[in-house]
C-alpha cells in the first residue's frame, strides 16, 4: 500500500527537523495534537499542491541557476516529500539545477556553500572509528543502496575533495523509485590534489595531499567490506573515482557484491542505447561500424567495453574482431603500440604501429596522431567524446567525417554544458543536418535544413542508471552482472523516438525519465531472475507488478505516534 502508515517516534521539535518526516504545514489536525505540533504550526493545514506551489514560487525569486540549486539543497534538508514532489512537478526545468551541469557549479563551490552535511563522511585521518561511525550512521536503517565517491573525476571539473554522491542519490529517488530513507550517500575523504582547496581556509574536506596506494587500496576496503558484512543486499554504487582506481576497484569487487560503477558501466550502457537508436536510424550494425573515443579515461574505456560486448553478443563477431572496431585517443593522440605508459586495461585496443607509419617519425616529440589524422584515414561511422577538451570536434573535424559517411554519428559526452567537445548546433550546422547528434548535458534543440527543431538527445548515465539500480535493487542481486545491464541497455534503445520518425530525438526526453528508468529496472530484474543473479523467488511474469508495488514516492502517508517507532 502507498502511502504507507508509519510510525514515528520523534515529538515536537525533533520531527519538524527532521526531513524524512517533517510535512511542515501539511501535518493534519489528529497529527499535530498526536506529535505535539499545534502551538509550533501556523493555523492553516495546507495540501501538498499548495505547499508546492508556494515552494515553486519562492524558487523563482532566485535569478541564479546557483541560488536556485542552494534553495533547493535547503528544502532537502527541511522536508523530502516536498523537495521531491516539487523536483517531480518541474521535472524538465529543475533536472538541470540540481544536477548536471549545476550541480558541477555547486560541487565547484562546496565549501563556500556549505550549510548542513548529509549522509556519511568516511575521513582518512579518522579511519580507526570507521566502523562506529558507519554504524552510527546506518543505525536502525534497512539499506539498500550506497552512493560513494572519493571526488577525484567529479564530471570534466576533476578533483574536487568532496562532493557528487548526495546529488546522485537524490536521482535515484527523484526518477529510480529508491526509498530515500534507505539510501546512503558516502564521502570518502581521502585529501586532495586541488592545490586552490588545498590553499582555501574555508575548505571543509581534509586538507591533505591524496593517499595513494595500499592505504588507499585499504581504506576503500574497509568501506566495502562494512557495506557487505552489515548489507550484503544492498547496491554499492561508484561515482567519479579517478581513473587509476575506478576500473581496478570495480573487478576488484564485482563478483563478491552487487557494485556498479556509473562512469564506466552507466554511461557504457546509455552509450550503448544511443548507438543503438542511432544505427536504427543509419539501418546498420553495430559491428558495421567504425568508432572513435576521443578520451580514454573511465568512460571512455567504459563505452568502448560496452560497445565491443554488446558486437559480441548482438551481432555474434569474436570479441578479437570487434576490438578492430575502435580507436581510442587520449591526450597523446592515437593509443598506438609504440605510445609510452599506456595504461594496462587499453591494451587490447591499441593499434598497430604500422598501419599509422606516415604519422610517426623516429625521435620526433610532436609526431602524436591527431583526431583529425585518424578522422581522415578511418573514415569514421561514430565519433563519441569523454575528453573534458572543450571544443576538440573542430570543424575541420566535424566536416572531414561528413566527408567519408551519409550520416555521421556525433556524441560530444563531456560534462558539463562547457566543456562539450562540439557544440551541437554547429555539428549540425556544419554537417547540414546530416548528424545524428547526442550530448551529455542538456542543450537546445538545433535546426534542420527544413527549418524543423532536431531535439538533441541527452546521453547521460542518468538516464539508465537509477533503472540498472532499481533492477539490482528490487530482484536483490547478488552482482550486477554485464547481461542485466544489456538487458537495461536494450530495453531504453527500443524507447526511443527516433524508431518511430528517424528525425526525431535518439533518446527519450528527460521529462519521462521515471517511467524510462521504470522499464530498464523491469528489464535488469526480468534479466537477474533469468540468470539465477536474484536473491528473490518471483517469476518473470510478476516482475512489473511487483517493482511497481516496491516504487517510492513523494507523497504523504499518514503518521501514527509510537514510541518504539521510526526515527
Ligand atoms: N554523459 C555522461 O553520462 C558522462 C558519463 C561519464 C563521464 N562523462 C564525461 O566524460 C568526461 C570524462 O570523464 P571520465 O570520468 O572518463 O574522466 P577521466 O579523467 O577518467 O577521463 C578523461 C580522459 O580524457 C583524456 N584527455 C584529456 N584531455 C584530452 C584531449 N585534449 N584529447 C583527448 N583526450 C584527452 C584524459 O587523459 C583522460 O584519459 C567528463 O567530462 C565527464 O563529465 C559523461
Ligand atoms: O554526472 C553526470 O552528469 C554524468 C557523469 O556521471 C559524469 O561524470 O559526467
Ligand atoms: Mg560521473
Amino acid at each position: 500500500m502507498f502511502p504507507p502508515i508509519s510510525r514515528v517516534a520523534l515529538r515536537g521539535e525533533a520531527i519538524l527537523t527532521q526531513p524524512r518526516f517533517n510535512k511542515g504545514t501539511a501535518f493534519t489536525a489528529a497529527e499535530r495534537k498526536a506529535f505535539g505540533l499545534t502551538g509550533k504550526l501556523p493555523y492553516r493545514i495546507n495540501s501538498l499542491d499548495e505547499q508546492c506551489q508556494r515552494a515553486y514560487d519562492q524558487l523563482q525569486s532566485q535569478t541564479t541557476d546557483i541560488g536556485k540549486n542552494s534553495f533547493l539543497q535547503s528544502m532537502k534538508d527541511q522536508n523530502w516529500v516536498l523537495f521531491y514532489s516539487l523536483l517531480t512537478r518541474h521535472l524538465r526545468e529543475l533536472i538541470p539545477i540540481i544536477y548536471t551541469p549545476t550541480e558541477a557549479d555547486a560541487i565547484a563551490n562546496y565549501s563556500h556553500l556549505f550549510r548542513r552535511s548529509e549522509g556519511l563522511y568516511l575521513t582518512f585521518p579518522n579511519r580507526d572509528s570507521m566502523e562506529e561511525d558507519f554504524l552510527e550512521a546506518t543505525k536502525g536503517k534497512s539499506v539498500d543502496l550506497f552512493v560513494s565517491s572519493d571526488a577525484e573525476a567529479i564530471l570534466g571539473i576533476g578533483d574536487q575533495g568532496v562532493g557528487i554522491s548526495a546529488a546522485k542519490s537524490v536521482i535515484y529517488s527523484l526518477i529510480g523509485g529508491i526509498d530515500p530513507s534507505k539510501a546512503v550517500a558516502v564521502t570518502l575523504d581521502v585529501g586532495t590534489n586541488n592545490e586552490n582547496l588545498l590553499n582555501d581556509p574555508l575548505y571543509v574536506g581534509w586538507p591533505h595531499e591524496r593517499i595513494r596506494g595500499k592505504e588507499y587500496d585499504d581504506f576503500v576496503d574497509k568501506f566495502v567490506q562494512l557495506v557487505r558484512k552489515h548489507f550484503p543486499h544492498s547496491l554499492l554504487h561508484f561515482e567519479d573515482y579517478g581513473v587509476t582506481n575506478a576500473q581496478r576497484l570495480l573487478q576488484r569487487y564485482r563478483e563478491t557484491h552487487a557494485v556498479f560503477n556509473d562512469d564506466i558501466q552507466g554511461t557504457g550502457a546509455v552509450t550503448l542505447s544511443t548507438l543503438m537508436a542511432a544505427i536504427g536510424v543509419t539501418k546498420s550494425k553495430l559491428c558495421d561500424q567504425r568508432i572513435i573515443i576521443y578520451g580514454a579515461g573511465s568512460a571512455g574505456l567504459g563505452i568502448t567495453k560496452q560497445l565491443r560486448d554488446a558486437m559480441a553478443s548482438i551481432d555474434n563477431v569474436p570479441v578479437e574482431e570487434a576490438n578492430e572496431k575502435f580507436w581510442l585517443i587520449d591526450k597523446h593522440g592515437l593509443i598506438t603500440e609504440s605510445l609510452p605508459d599506456v595504461r594496462e586495461d587499453l591494451k587490447e585496443f591499441v593499434r598497430k604501429d604500422s598501419e599509422w607509419k606516415e604519422f610517426q617519425s623516429q625521435g620526433d616529440s610532436n609526431s602524436e596522431i591527431k583526431l583529425l589524422d585518424v578522422v581522415k584515414k578511418i573514415k569514421p561511422t561514430v565519433i563519441i567524446g569523454t575528453s573534458t577538451h572543450a571544443g576538440g570536434f573542430t570543424r575541420e573535424v566535424v566536416e572531414a567525417m561528413a566527408e567519408g559517411c551519409d550520416r555521421p554519428i556525433i556524441f560530444p559526452l563531456s560534462n558539463p554544458s562547457r566543456l562539450v567537445e562540439v557544440d551541437p548546433k554547429d555539428a549540425n550546422d556544419w554537417t547540414k543536418g546530416k548528424a545524428l547528434l547526442a550530448t551529455g548535458s542538456p542543450f537546445p534543440p538545433a535546426k534542420m535544413p527544413n527549418g524543423k527543431d532536431y531535439i538533441i538527445a541527452e546521453c547521460n548515465n542518468a538516464l539508465i542508471y537509477p533503472g540498472l539500480g532499481f533492477g539490482a535493487v528490487i530482484s536483490q542481486s547478488r552482482q550486477m552482472t554485464d547481461t542485466m545491464i544489456i538487458a537495461g541497455a536494450r530495453r531504453l534503445a527500443s524507447l526511443s523516438p527516433a524508431l518511430k520518425d528517424p528525425d526525431d530525438a535518439l533518446l527519450p526526453d528527460f521529462g519521462d525519465a521515471p517511467s524510462i528508468n521504470f522499464e530498464v529496472a523491469v528489464a535488469v530484474a526480468e534479466q537477474a531472475i533469468e540468470e539465477g543473479s536474484a536473491g528473490v523467488d518471483w517469476k518473470k511474469e510478476e516482475v512489473r507488478e511487483k517493482a511497481k508495488a516496491k516504487l517510492w514516492q513523494p507523497v504523504y502517508g499518514e503518521y501514527v505516534y509510537d514510541e518504539n517507532g521510526d526515527r
